[in-house]
């Protein structure tokens, strides 16, 4: 890969672990993390990733690459959606289960949007990973926040009583990082090329 690892731009320290433990399979791709409290505008899952990717490189001119994770149920329009982590905090795993109480469809998505941004004022590009699943009463330890709320589609597990090996196999994140990967790849074989 290049010389300079790229810069990982989170407050997060679970995704910072799930995310070296996914990159370290496979091609090897190098990153540096930084922890920056980066401001959030309002918007769609798109529009926020890019502005934190905008801020994550005009504060440390460099590129960078930023996440951003949305938990969207299907009966609430998408809602929590990217608002999740402030829901979360005030309702509490089963707070969130009875937002849906009254709706008979529990179907929810996890959605991670990577975006990597080449320098300050640079063009973003967005890298999308989705996982299907449903909202039920918390099951499974872990300390991630949602985790133990959200069951994946087809396993009947929550993503918490998944190891790691197996949520890093299906999740959002790592159906992202995928994406990731594969543009790192060929965009440090175009700038060789070019050397
Ligand atoms: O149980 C979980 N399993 C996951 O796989 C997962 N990924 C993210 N989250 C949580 O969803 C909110 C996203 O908000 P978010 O994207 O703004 O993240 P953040 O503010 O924590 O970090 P960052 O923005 O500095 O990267 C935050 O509450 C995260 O803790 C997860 N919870
Ligand atoms: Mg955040």
């Amino acid at each position: 890969m290049s010389s300079k690892p790229l810069v990982f731009v989170t407050g997060n320290a679970n995704k910072l672990k799930e995310v070296k433990a996914i990159l370290s399979k496979g091609h090897p791709i190098e990153i540096e993390s930084r922890d920056l409290d980066l401001p959030e505008i309002q918007g769609t899952p798109p529009q926020i990733a890019t502005a934190k990717a905008h801020s994550a490189s005009t504060h440390l001119s460099c590129p960078t690459l930023t996440e951003d994770t949305a938990l969207c149920f299907t009966a609430l329009h998408d809602l929590p959606g990217p608002y999740i982590k402030h829901f979360l905090q005030a309702l509490g795993h089963t707070g969130l289960n009875t937002l849906l109480s009254g709706f008979e469809d529990k179907r929810a998505y996890a959605l991670c949007t990577f975006a990597y941004c080449p320098g300050p004022g640079e063009e973003v590009v967005l890298f999308e990973g989705r996982t299907e699943g449903r909202i039920v009463p918390a099951r499974g330890g872990g300390t991630f926040g949602w985790d133990p709320i959200f069951e994946v589609e087809g396993t009947g597990k929550t993503y918490a009583e998944m190891d790691i090996e197996e949520k890093n196999a299906l999740s959002h994140r790592y159906k992202a990082l995928a994406k990731v990967r594969e543009y790192l790849i060929s965009l440090d074989e175009k700038k060789k090329a070019e050397s």
